[in-house]
């Protein structure tokens, strides 16, 4: 069994994303945290389900790439984890049994777990519930406006179509929530309100469910995760894990955007862009902020529980790499029709190499195919296509074009101007690995940018039980 060794405080940051899973170890130096290794695997989890409209990822597979992430860290490193903070994709949610949740079994570097009892993640990019069924629940008591893909709205869905798959399950939170009630052995899931947020029907003043909505139309309440404070510890293994030692400190599991916000954000001035499978563009509120009683569900802008109390405005696009993904596997599958293989990894490098040497373009991609949350109902388009203009270079530079001015149309550099903003922070992987879209964001957004790595959600999440062992802790 594996004992803590000594040495600088030392933890491990995990961030379940909905293409990959990323970890990352932080150790505390003088000149502050620093990130030792880190890995990305993708998880290969997704598929449609419920129809056309359901998205839904396989645990199995993440747990997988989880696994695999930790395997290539060095034993050594692992040994010295004092404490672990996990964030992840949220308003998605996962549903098991209490004490059959997961297997753990011993293997050659200590013990592991498997999933047990659990039922496919249905993430936020689900779109099983309709505007008019959405239309149909009760009105939720919560700033922010209620979506397909949330916690609740997805419970509303199977309690109305499909009451017995309900009955299976006594426990549900989203996949992080989920690792957390694993590796702590929790007999209740723990939820921060960053995430319950994230689900509906939750209201961040009073930092409750609102239980009496919920009941009154038959939802099972019993479901519902307790709910913490971001920041906060939610118990200790109980078990050494991939060489973890047993009793280290693991972290209620946070909000993948806050923590990438948290991992780069200093100053109240910044803005930070961060782009992975989705998209959003974040600044602080001020201290003290406190949102409007009602949404606008019309906005493009929401205001998320960041911590201590304060709150970050967001611009959170349904549309981001994942745009980008999407034609990328469109070409795979014409490519194989047509009887060739291609590597997606190469098609990623052909397109933005082509698109670099093709700085401008007529041609105008709407690149909505996810549709957004403010307006559910608009699609992608592609308008002014000309015969001269239809290179993958002049394809590949309006869709990037397109993803960041659909950004700039729900939070405008105007108005980041006005609230303060002096430079953008970058962050997330389909935005560090593309030439393109940074320069994209740099001349719709001109002020200075600066871009990290692409881990930075696990980063953050790291930082965040870094800097818990510090009595003044704080954030920007
Ligand atoms: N080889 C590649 N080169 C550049 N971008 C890529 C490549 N492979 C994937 N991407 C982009 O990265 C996005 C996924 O980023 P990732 O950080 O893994 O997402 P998440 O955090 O949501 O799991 C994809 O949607 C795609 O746009
Ligand atoms: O929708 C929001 C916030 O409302 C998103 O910002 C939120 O961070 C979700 O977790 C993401 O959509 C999923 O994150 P990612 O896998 O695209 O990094």
């Amino acid at each position: 069994m594996a004992e803590p060794s000594d040495g600088p405080a030392c933890a491990l940051g995990i961030d379940p994303g909905t293409t990959s899973v990323k970890a990352a170890l932080l150790e505390e130096t003088e000149q502050g945290p620093v990130v030792t290794h880190s890995c990305s695997r993708e998880t290969q989890a997704g598929g449609p389900a419920a129809g056309a409209q359901g998205t839904e990822q396989d645990v199995q597979r993440i747990i997988k790439a989880l696994n695999e992430c930790l395997e290539a860290f060095p034993q050594e490193r692992l040994l010295r984890v004092s404490r672990i903070g996990i964030s992840g994709q949220m308003h998605g949610v996962v549903f098991w049994k209490t004490n059959q949740g997961c297997k753990w079994a011993e293997s050659g570097t200590g013990h592991t777990f498997q999933p047990g009892e659990v039922s496919h993640l249905i993430t936020w990019q689900d779109g099983r519930c309709s505007s008019s069924f959405l239309s149909s629940l009760p009105q939720p008591q919560s700033h922010l406006s209620l979506a397909t893909g949330f916690g609740c709205a997805t419970i509303y869905w199977y309690l109305k179509n499909s009451p017995d798959f309900l009955k299976h399950y006594d426990a549900a939170g989203t996949i992080h929530d989920y690792l957390v009630a694993m590796l702590c052995d929790l007999k209740r899931p723990l939820m921060s309100i960053q995430n319950a947020a994230s689900w509906g029907y939750f209201n961040c003043r009073s930092k409750r469910w609102n239980t009496e909505i919920l009941s009154e139309s038959g939802f099972p309440v019993d479901l519902l995760p307790e709910v913490s404070e971001p920041g906060g510890i939610a118990g200790k293994m109980p078990h050494d894990w991939h060489g973890i030692p047993k009793g280290t400190e693991v972290g209620i599991a946070l909000g993948d955007f806050q923590c990438s916000v948290y991992s780069c954000m200093t100053e109240r001035s910044d803005a930070v862009l961060n782009i992975s499978t989705s998209a959003q563009l974040t600044v602080p509120m001020p201290l003290g902020f406190q949102p409007p009683d009602t949404p606008d569900s019309l906005s493009a802008v929401a205001y998320f529980p960041y911590f201590d109390g304060n709150y970050l405005a967001v611009a959170a696009s349904l549309n981001g790499g994942n745009v980008l993904a999407t034609f990328v596997d469109m070409l795979a599958r014409w490519m194989a029709e047509l009887g060739y293989d291609v590597l997606e990894s190469n098609v990623y490098a052909q397109m933005i190499n082509a698109a670099l040497a093709q700085k401008e373009t007529r041609l105008s991609i709407c690149p909505t195919v996810f549709g957004e949350r403010h307006m559910p109902e608009q699609m992608a388009s592609v308008t002014h296509i000309s015969a001269s203009e239809l290179s993958l270079g002049h394809i590949t530079r309006a869709m990037c074009h397109g993803i960041i001015q659909n950004l700039h149309s729900m939070l405008p550099f105007q108005h980041l101007k006005e609230a303060g903003v002096k430079r953008i922070l970058g962050s997330g992987s389909a935005l560090s690995r593309n030439e393109v879209l940074k320069q994209e964001v740099e001349k719709m957004f001109p002020f200075p940018v600066v871009y990290g790595k692409d881990v930075d959600a696990a980063v953050g999440a790291a930082m965040v039980m870094l800097h818990r062992r510090s009595p003044s802790f704080s954030v920007v």
